[in-house]
């Protein structure tokens, strides 16, 4: 608990075992408000130390360093911290977010990126629309007015919606709420209090983790999807089934396992750019990794593990914010409509990549809600950090040290978003977007190893909302809490019940 005090680096108090996070691992507060109590004991300094449990964090809150450890350093900090050590579950440990920064993950990411370009997306955009229309369809059958804990049923949409376009499965599990396919899914990225542990016994412990061999996803669930996937496979193959979604980019890939001209350049401009560009991904590259059925599998299951709850968490508080602030709603709505009466009732995707207002709602709710609180790298070598002013002096951080970036207190900073905990899309609008100071808005990550689902997830997330603003008055109603009282259990700003609205059906002469 001295790392820092030793390094003479300004750091949070810290105690054995529990380091820093001693208010949360009491219960005393959610994770999303002890880290913005450090950030603002701190905020006027570039980073500090602090320990994640047993581990030293580098907790960083400069842009300029966070772009220089991003983007400019990312070979030096290419990977995040493992949560279980890494030959115990290879269908975690072979995904995208998981795998150590090497030529592997290089590769996978190189083949990956084809299947998030706008013409792929455009080709998703059919299967999307269809889990859309069930939606709208379900909550219309109701009647009249509907209360709706929407954490709850985005999170059944997002499972439905990632289920088609990654798995290539259709399941509804608004009407079949108990669906084999949802009940285990939740189960795949539900952090139970085991699993909690597991990942923390890794923090505190790497060599009993080496020892226990706790695999992260528990045993059901994986045989359920390894299966599942393996059998579409082996269909698809026998019956040449085509379908547009990324199991079949990835089986493209499978057949010719060469080289082929990344086309991120092809990138829609869909508002404002969610993340950095870097030159990464735009050049040719000759792909050797052999692409298994196995690997295919751990694709899938990431794009549902990353783009289940992040998705519904963005997608909740939108539809909050736009309960609680009739004004936004009714602007937004008027640009909707306007939207599906020039495509004669139909809203087409060219149609909805135009929506201005939209987009910067969307924008907002991921800044003042961001899925993630934080970010975090680990370094493959040591590095130094040089002085900015003449009281500072140099860092050198050792390999594997480990780097947080609390994006959640750095969007909540009246530095940077005056009046921060006000929802106002005016900030993304055109003048002002400008005006925001780079790596202070980064709710997809940033650098090369950037959230690589964000435009499919605000894809989606525009569209449901769309849909939703079109068919629906969105009303705060006596469950809607105000503000929003943040789990104590769940990493990310949640609360424990629900995030509730009510949905009053629209009626069109
Ligand atoms: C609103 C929704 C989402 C948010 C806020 C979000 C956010 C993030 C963030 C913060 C990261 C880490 C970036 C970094 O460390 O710089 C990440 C990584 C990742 N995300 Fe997302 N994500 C979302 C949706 C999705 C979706 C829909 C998918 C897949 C279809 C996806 C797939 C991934 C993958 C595979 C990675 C790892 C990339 C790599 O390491 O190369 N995410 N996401």
């Amino acid at each position: 608990v001295k790392y820092w005090e030793e390094r003479s680096v300004d750091h949070e108090r810290a105690i054995p075992i529990f380091g820093s996070m001693l208010p949360n691992a009491l219960g005393k507060c959610s994770n999303t408000e002890l880290f913005l109590d450090i950030y603002k004991r701190h905020s006027n300094k570039r980073y500090i130390g602090l320990h994640n449990y047993t581990k030293p964090s580098l907790f960083v809150m400069d842009p300029q360093l966070i772009k220089q450890i991003l983007v400019k350093e990312f070979e030096t900090f290419p990977e995040h911290l493992q949560f279980i050590p890494t030959d115990v579950d290879p269908l975690w440990n072979n995904n995208l977010f998981a795998m150590p920064g090497g030529e592997k993950w290089h590769q996978l990411r190189s083949i990956l990126s084809p299947a998030f370009t706008s013409s792929k997306l455009k080709a998703m955009f059919i299967l999307m629309k269809e889990c859309c229309n069930g939606f709208v369809t379900y909550y219309k059958s109701k009647g009249g007015e509907v209360d709706v804990d929407v954490k709850e049923t985005f999170t059944r949409f997002g499972n439905d919606l990632i289920a088609s376009t990654a798995f290539g499965i259709t399941c509804n599990s608004l009407t079949e709420p108990k669906n084999e396919f949802y009940v285990l899914a939740k189960d795949l990225v539900f952090l139970s209090a085991f699993r909690r542990l597991t990942i923390l016994i890794n923090i505190i412990s790497p060599t009993i983790a080496k020892i226990g061999r706790f695999p992260f996803f528990p045993k059901k669930t994986k045989d359920f999807f390894t299966r599942l996937v393996k059998d579409t496979l082996q269909t698809r193959r026998e019956k040449n089934i085509i379908r547009h979604d990324m199991l079949h980019l990835l089986m493209e890939f499978q057949k010719d396992n060469h080289t082929y001209q990344d086309d991120a350049h092809d990138m829609p401009e869909m508002g404002y750019a969610p993340v950095e560009d870097t030159n990464f991904g735009k050049t040719q590259r000759t792909i050797k990794l052999e692409i298994t059925d196995d690997i295919i599998t751990s694709q899938v299951m990431i794009f549902f593990f990353a783009g289940f709850e992040t998705v519904s968490t963005m997608m909740s508080y939108t539809i909050y914010e736009l309960a609680l602030n009739s004004d936004i709603q009714d602007r937004l709505r008027n640009e909707v409509d306007a939207a599906f009466k020039s495509g004669n009732g139909e809203l087409t995707y060219d149609k909805l990549m135009e929506l201005k207002y939209l987009d910067m709602v969307i924008l907002e709710s991921l800044r003042k809600w961001p899925p993630f609180i934080l970010l975090d790298r680990s370094s493959v070598r040591p590095y130094t950090i040089e002085p900015n002013e003449p009281t500072e002096s140099p860092l050198l951080l050792e390999k594997d040290i480990s780097v947080i970036f609390p994006i959640f207190s750095i969007q909540r900073d009246p530095k940077y978003f005056p009046n921060p905990d006000k929802f106002d899309p005016e900030r993304f609008s055109e003048e002002n977007r400008n005006n925001i100071i780079p790596y202070t808005y980064i709710p997809f990550g940033a650098g090369p190893r950037n959230c690589i689902g964000s435009r499919f997830a605000l894809l989606e997330g525009k569209l449901i909302v769309a849909e939703i603003v079109r068919n629906f008055e969105i009303v705060r109603i006596e469950k809607t809490q105000v503000p929003i009282i943040y789990s104590k259990t769940i990493f990310n700003p949640l609360p424990d019940d629900g995030i509730w609205v009510g949905l009053q059906q629209r009626k069109f002469e």
